[in-house]
């Protein structure tokens, strides 16, 4: 390819001009421009050469979309056609509701009802378990809701809580447990969830007697955050099948516990003086 435009070249320079115009002067601006040109149809033939990849098309469109892809080329590799997104789903659609107001239970409908005019509210109690960390509140939440014990230690980070529901002579009544960690540096946010408690169960650990020694601190703040005489109070030992094997143990009474109870009522009053 070369060698013929240099032939063609060698032929146009030589030949004289074969009608020239007897006032036109072969000047230097018409050389200029005679190689401009000739140079311009030497880079458009060279850019017209196949390359050995692309298939052997018209050369024009080969060499032109051989540059057009060589600048939109992307740095990576190719997006796959799953994670390419052209457009959004609708916000809302009445299938993507699971519930509407008309579907719901009669019953539900009924309550919500009653609760609205303030006649009948939702029976529920909140019951609070506190006590020292690894006293096993976790557990016996767990054995009473699910039934389930697990002998691997995860301490409660802050709070948690289970739902377990109950009819009571045909009314539905929920217990709401709030399970609180034992650890020192959660007392904070566990505190917060002390307010409007019906009922106080205080949990120790029956083969670690400092666990029940701490229950006094344990009740006296739960008390005060709820208003007094308000709420039933519990007292529960755990880890009763640990006793019979550890060897340490120490003999303890009821009157041990800080607080006076009354097993008619189930109130109970801080004990005054000596434990
Ligand atoms: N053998 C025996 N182990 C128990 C019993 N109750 C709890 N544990 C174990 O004692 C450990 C602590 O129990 P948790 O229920 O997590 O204690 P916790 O009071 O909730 O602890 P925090 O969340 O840190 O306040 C776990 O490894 C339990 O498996 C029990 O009755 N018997």
């Amino acid at each position: 390819m070369v060698t013929a435009l240099g032939a063609w070249w060698d032929s146009f320079r030589c030949k004289p001009h074969p009608d020239p115009a007897p006032d036109v002067q072969d000047s230097s601006d018409a050389r200029r421009s005679r190689v401009a040109l000739v140079a311009l149809v030497i880079s458009a033939a060279l850019s017209a050469r196949p390359s050995r990849a692309e298939p052997r098309t018209s050369q024009a469109a080969a060499g032109l979309s051989g540059r057009m892809k060589s600048s939109l080329m992307p740095l990576g590799p190719p997006v796959s056609r799953d994670r390419i997104i052209a457009s959004f789903p609708k916000w809302y659609t009445p299938a993507a509701c699971l519930q509407l107001k008309e579907h719901f239970h009669g019953q539900v409908n009924a309550t919500c009802q009653r609760r609205n005019t303030g006649t009948v509210g939702l029976n529920l109690s909140k019951v609070v378990v506190v006590g020292d960390l690894y006293v096993g509140k976790t557990s016996l939440i767990h054995r009473f809701c699910k039934n389930v014990f697990d002998r691997d230690y995860k301490a409660t980070i802050g709070v948690d809580f289970e739902i377990e529901r109950f009819e009571i002579a045909g009314i539905p009544y929920s217990l709401q447990i709030w399970d609180t960690a034992g650890q020192e540096k959660f007392k904070c946010i566990a505190s917060a969830y002390y307010r409007g408690a019906q009922v106080i169960i205080t949990a120790f650990d029956l083969t670690d007697m400092q666990t029940l020694e701490h229950t006094r601190q344990w009740l006296e703040d739960a008390l005060r955050e709820n208003e007094p005489g308000s709420c039933f109070v519990f007292l529960v030992g755990t880890k009763k099948d640990l006793l019979a094997r550890h060897a340490s143990r120490r003999k303890w009474k009821p009157s041990t516990w800080p607080m006076r109870c009354r097993p008619s009522t189930g109130r109970c009053q801080p004990r005054r003086g000596r434990m």
